[in-house]
């Protein structure tokens, strides 16, 4: 195994409630040689991963492993595309075979618009581009200002797009006096999905918040409490998966199944990340059947990336890059 360090800037700081995201550090992961070789990508994201430094060691060390799950998702990631590369499929194809409920990937997987926290103007104008653009699905990033200001943001996002999908992402940032008022106001208009309302280790109020008539999605408490907690806890509607968070395309397939054998809806997002985990990302989310709108449209928010990306967003959806692997030879100069 072989890897070597990155970084890509954003174009304009993500702002969440959790602070700005202005840039993204990590490695690209090489495992194998030849036809074999198998290419993935470790960018770990404090939060949701271990940091930068610990990273670096599980790699050097090789033995990353739940603990360091964005070291354990280069490696992964790099022998699942080292696999379908051999074997001359893409890589959805590989990991549905070996074993989502189907041995069938989609084509084409449809994704989400993500928008900042800004001013209701601001929201204003970034959720009509996304309709402008044929996103069917809208997610707000909220809990960074007070709740009137988010609550007049959502209602300007309903006003300016009265039949797409709105979801809310709240980062964690509210009390939970505060959410079931935001969770009111979001019912009411209709809102699809609050993600990660309350503080991630607040599994109760998470669970007393479901069936509020909005379904409540779980994110940051993945990355601490683990999927079998969460469905235990019945703290979620609609877990979110992100594969660098997890582990793994690997982990998030098992996840997604887990969720899904309990009646929970799975969705897969990135965590930000450059164009090889944002491929990974995709081919994951499409070996899980109608998978809803996902967060994979996050590329476009990177002002330089590691290579063109090879499945660019168009009218709401990515295409599967055709194979073998992540993408064919559309990586060629990333693979040595
Ligand atoms: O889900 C999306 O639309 C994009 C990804 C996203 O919001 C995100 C990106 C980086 C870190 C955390 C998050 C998050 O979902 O909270
Ligand atoms: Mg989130």
């Amino acid at each position: 195994m072989r890897f070597e360090p990155f970084s890509v800037s954003l174009s304009e700081s993500l702002d969440t409630a959790r602070g700005p995201i202005d840039s993204r550090e990590g490695f690209l992961v090489r495992v194998g040689d030849g036809d074999a070789t198998g290419l993935g990508e470790a960018t770990p994201l404090p939060g949701w991963t271990e940091s930068l430094d610990d990273c670096r060691d599980a790699l050097e060390r090789g033995d990353p492993d739940d603990a360091t799950p964005a070291a354990r998702h280069g490696v992964s990631l790099a022998r699942a595309d080292a696999r379908a590369r051999e074997t001359g499929v893409r890589l959805c194809d590989e990991l549905a075979a070996e074993g989502f409920e189907s041995d069938h990937a989609a084509d084409a997987v449809p994704v989400n618009a993500t928008v900042g926290d800004g001013s209701v103007e601001q929201t204003e104008e970034a959720v009509r581009d996304a309709v402008d653009a044929g996103f069917g699905t809208v997610k707000l990033k909220v809990g960074a200002q007070d709740p009137e200001t988010d609550q007049r943001r959502l209602r300007a996002a309903r006003a300016v797009a009265p039949d797409a999908e709105l979801r809310a992402d709240a980062n964690g940032a509210w009390t939970r006096e505060t959410a079931e008022v935001m969770l009111d106001v979001a019912a009411e208009l209709d809102v699809a999905y609050v993600e990660q309302p309350l503080p991630a280790d607040d599994l109760s109020g998470h669970a007393a918040l479901c069936g509020r008539g909005v379904d409540v999605a779980l994110d940051e408490t993945l990355a601490s409490h683990g999927v079998g907690e969460v469905l235990d806890a019945d703290a979620a509607d609609v877990l979110v998966l992100k594969p660098m968070a997890l582990g793994g395309p690997d982990r998030t397939l098992a996840a997604a199944r887990r969720a899904r054998a309990s009646g929970v809806d799975a969705v897969v997002t990135t965590t930000i990340d450059a164009v090889v985990a944002r491929l990974g990302a995709l081919h994951v989310a499409a070996v899980i059947p109608d998978v809803p709108a996902c967060g994979l449209a996050t590329g476009s928010m990177l002002a330089a990336d590691l290579a063109d990306d090879p499945a660019p967003v168009a009218s709401g959806a990515m295409r599967v890059p055709d194979g073998p692997g992540l993408a064919g030879d559309a990586l060629d100069p990333l693979y040595f």
